[in-house]
């Protein structure tokens, strides 16, 4: 079993108990649903620099990485640094996330904010929905091709723009459709955890021009995006160079001032 494998399967158990303890109904009459969502595709079609700036406590291949930070803070921080939009890992096993990140990041910021979760069950789009998300993350590794389309028109219907993440070729073709805004490439293996902008690079060229690409994970210069940029790469999405960090925020304000320049 690999770690996807060990995490779905975690968020099966996760997202049935969840579904006993608040109904769908519930979930739809938060005011968040009335809320217009704020697209990150369009953020970083307009950007120049494009960076998605995550909040990560933990993770399987780091273990910890900060622990002693105040989501709000770290959102103010990044708001101020005037990145494209904020990544939320709300997974609480493995990343040390929740859903209290999320709405928490909501009441301090206008900035997109993605719902960075491992989401197999439509339930969990209504959940990011209704704590606060603009964006929902699917991973095609563990979605067949019809659960994406259920998921990520689901998704559009709400107004929430998709992310769509691959490893490889194989989950590339098999994923895309019209229903998604963004195809994000990992640069994480997931069985390894080793990290190459190289699976970026190689696998920039098929990605139709209607998606905004976004590469994922392992990056931390400015030479990396410049280099990701000249394949066509509009989004960064860079979590642990930065939460690493005792002041995330200013560390992304750094970054960004360099890359401007
Ligand atoms: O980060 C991990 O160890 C990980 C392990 C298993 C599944 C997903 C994982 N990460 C999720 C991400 O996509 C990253 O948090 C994100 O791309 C930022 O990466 P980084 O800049 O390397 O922190």
């Amino acid at each position: 079993m690999n770690i996807l494998d060990k995490i779905v399967a975690d968020k099966r158990k996760e997202v049935d108990l969840k579904k006993s303890l608040i109904t769908l109904p519930q979930l739809e009459a938060s005011v968040m649903m009335e809320r217009t969502s704020v697209s990150l595709a369009a953020s970083l079609r307009k950007s120049n620099t494009g960076i998605i700036a995550e909040h990560k406590r933990r993770s399987p291949s780091k273990s910890v990485i900060n622990q002693n930070l105040n989501v709000q803070d770290v959102a103010k921080g990044y708001a101020n640094a005037g990145v494209c939009g904020m990544s939320v890992l709300t997974d609480g096993k493995y990343f040390g996330g929740s859903l209290d990140d999320l709405v928490l990041a909501r009441a301090s910021v206008n900035i997109p904010l993605l719902r960075k979760e491992f989401i197999i069950d439509e339930y969990q789009i209504v959940e990011a929905k209704a704590y606060g998300a603009d964006v929902i993350l699917l991973i095609a590794a563990i979605l067949s091709r019809e659960e994406t389309k259920t998921l990520s028109e689901l998704a559009k219907s709400m107004g929430l723009d998709v992310l769509l993440e691959v490893h490889n070729e194989e989950e590339l073709q098999k994923s895309i459709m019209p229903s998604l805004d963004m195809l994000g490439v990992n640069n994480r293996n997931l069985k390894t955890f080793e990290v190459s902008l190289d699976t970026s690079k190689s696998l920039s060229e098929q990605i139709p021009d209607d998606f905004v690409k976004v590469s994922e994970s392992g990056i931390s210069s400015i030479e990396a995006i410049q280099e990701l940029k000249k394949y066509g790469y509009q989004g960064f999405l860079i979590g642990e160079n930065f939460m690493k960090t005792d002041d995330p925020g200013t560390s992304a304000k750094m970054f960004i001032d360099e890359l401007k320049k």
